[in-house]
């Protein structure tokens, strides 16, 4: 898969070295189950097509940019690790538009025009709630009109669990309230991240989201080395450690992914247990 960073300045250069393609809109932090249903359905239209099926997605986040940063969005994940499970989904071109106010203010026939049509894109998928252009206006349902009828839609209908819409707001929220398992559900597969221990310290990146305070059965995995524990996460909720500091002698300087299965307890209930 390849990966592409779109600005003002490589615009022209992308639109001459794009092909016939199916293309997903939206920014797709977690890539969720029903990220997985939009970018699923657009590989299926992309294969009985012959063309190739791209994603269009944005970076940072829409609500810091039009915030002026005042909103912080604490991601899913990085855009390494969202390239992968795109890549695992069969996407052959991921583009990451740079956000800024001047591309959301952007009109839909012009975003149509300057980043689908240029860009070969023959059929667009997204969600019920996708919008684009300035204030919002542009929907998937408008899309084959406002395009002239050059670009086909198909819109995806709500998916939902339990009657409420899977959505990356919904999966912060269970994170940072340490309901794991209902994570699991959410994404279609378990909450990962990627960190480093350097001299004895997770070096967590601040940017990405960590679980509520409290204690986790997780999965630790470096390269050569792995091996099912118990991490805390401490009260500032920024901060995570070995219950156990033996098992810091083999992933102590390592690259290491952190599969969060379980909270076990909160932080406070095992500080009472303890005194
Ligand atoms: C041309 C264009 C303009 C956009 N303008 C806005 C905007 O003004 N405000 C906004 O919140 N999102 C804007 N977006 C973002 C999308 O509407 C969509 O909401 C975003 O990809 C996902 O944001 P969400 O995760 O908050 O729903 C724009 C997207 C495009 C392609
Ligand atoms: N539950 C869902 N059902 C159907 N389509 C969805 C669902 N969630 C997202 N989509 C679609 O997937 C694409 C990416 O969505 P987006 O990044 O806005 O995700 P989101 O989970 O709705 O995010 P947020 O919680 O920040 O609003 C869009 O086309 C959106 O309409």
């Amino acid at each position: 898969m390849e990966i592409i960073h779109l600005k003002d300045t490589n615009l022209q250069y992308w639109q001459n070295k794009s092909r016939a393609n199916v293309v997903a809109l939206g920014f797709f932090d977690g890539v969720h189950t029903g990220h997985q249903h939009v970018i699923e359905t657009a590989k299926a239209a992309a294969d009985a097509q012959h063309v190739s099926l791209d994603v269009m997605s944005f970076f940072p986040h829409p609500k810091t940019v039009l915030s002026d940063g005042r909103t912080v969005v604490q991601y899913l994940m990085t855009l390494d690790e969202k390239a992968k499970v795109l890549e695992a989904l069969g996407v052959d071109r991921f583009y990451i538009v740079d956000f800024t106010k001047a591309f959301a203010a952007l009109p839909p026939e012009a975003y149509i025009e300057e980043y689908l049509y240029q860009f070969g894109t023959v059929h667009a998928v997204a969600g019920y709630d996708f919008t684009y252009g300035a204030k919002g206006a542009g929907t998937i349902g408008t899309l084959y009109d406002t395009s002239g009828g050059r670009i086909t839609a198909t819109e995806i209908g709500k998916v939902a669990c339990h009657g409420e819409k899977v959505s990356s707001t919904l999966i912060r929220e269970m994170i940072l309230a340490g309901r794991m398992q209902k994570v699991e559900t959410l994404m279609g597969r378990p909450f990962t991240t990627h960190t480093r221990i350097s001299n004895g310290h997770f070096q967590h990146r601040p940017a990405c989201i960590l679980p509520a305070s409290g204690y986790y059965d997780v999965m630790l995995e470096s390269r050569c080395h792995k091996r099912h524990c118990t991490l805390y996460v401490d009260n500032e909720g920024n901060h995570i450690g070995f219950t156990d500091q033996t098992l810091l002698k083999h992933f102590n300087n390592r690259h290491i992914k952190i599969t969060w299965c379980k909270q076990t307890a909160s932080f406070a209930a095992r500080q009472y247990a303890t005194v």
